[in-house]
């Protein structure tokens, strides 16, 4: 597995206010929107393109488009949804799949709740969405469940890690191929609660719990 944590500090910047207890989850919102954007331009650089002749006003020149089949972008609900606008923004040709997952508060086990994707993936290049990588369960799962469906190249953009969960996640797709992980920041640990510290909370919550 590959992993690029990103190292900008206007990333740096925006992944503070996004950590703040402060942020409401109006700004907390357009904060994962701008993240997303940077996250996606260099998650994207893999992205397959074809040869593709185009006439200017000038003259004929050779030039690229993204090839087909197109890419799949999979937000996993709920805290990945935050994230899908800003990707589709940048690719708006991608498919949209959608994967429903959630761990259980205390046994931490993953629940699949909901599930729209195409059922033959053979050839699609993938692009997962979810901001948290915790313990890994999460990214496991939802990247097995992919791969089964013959999913050929599988890139993963999520904003914060905890150093446990990218070892699970390394050891758990161990042996696949081309699976990608791209961070905003890496982060100290989890706590009891498997929770990431420092870390912002409950990403699902903060991005659209009811407000107090
Ligand atoms: O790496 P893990 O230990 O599996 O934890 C990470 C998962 O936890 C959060 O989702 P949550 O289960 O809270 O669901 P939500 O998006 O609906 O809030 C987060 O968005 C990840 O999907
Ligand atoms: O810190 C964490 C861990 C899992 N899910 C979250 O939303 N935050
Ligand atoms: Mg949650």
């Amino acid at each position: 597995m590959r992993v690029k944590i990103l190292d900008h500090p206007l990333v740096s910047h925006k992944v503070t206010v996004l950590r703040d207890r402060e942020t409401p989850s109006p700004q907390f919102r357009q904060l994962v929107d701008e993240l997303v954007t940077l996250l996606a331009y260099e998650a994207t650089r893999n992205i397959r393109v074809e040869p593709k002749t185009v006439r200017t006003p000038v003259t004929e020149t050779e030039g690229v488009v993204m090839a087909r089949p197109r890419p799949l972008v999979v937000p996993i609900l709920r805290a990945g949804l935050g994230m899908l606008e800003g990707m589709t923004r940048l690719i708006p040709t991608a498919e949209v799949g959608f994967l429903g997952m959630a761990r259980h508060e205390e046994t931490l086990d993953i629940v699949t709740y909901a599930e729209r994707l195409p059922d033959d993936l053979t050839g699609r290049q993938v692009y997962v969405l979810d901001p948290m990588l915790a313990t890994g369960g999460t990214l496991i799962e939802s990247i097995k469940f992919l791969r089964e469906r013959g999913a050929d190249h599988i890139t993963c953009l999520c904003i914060l890690a905890a150093p446990e969960g990218m070892k699970a996640l390394s050891e758990g797709v161990e042996g696949m191929k081309n699976v990608d992980l791209f961070l905003a920041a890496q982060d100290e640990r989890l706590n009891e609660k498997a929770y990431i510290v420092p870390g912002l909370g409950d990403a699902g919550d903060r991005l659209y719990g009811l407000a107090d």
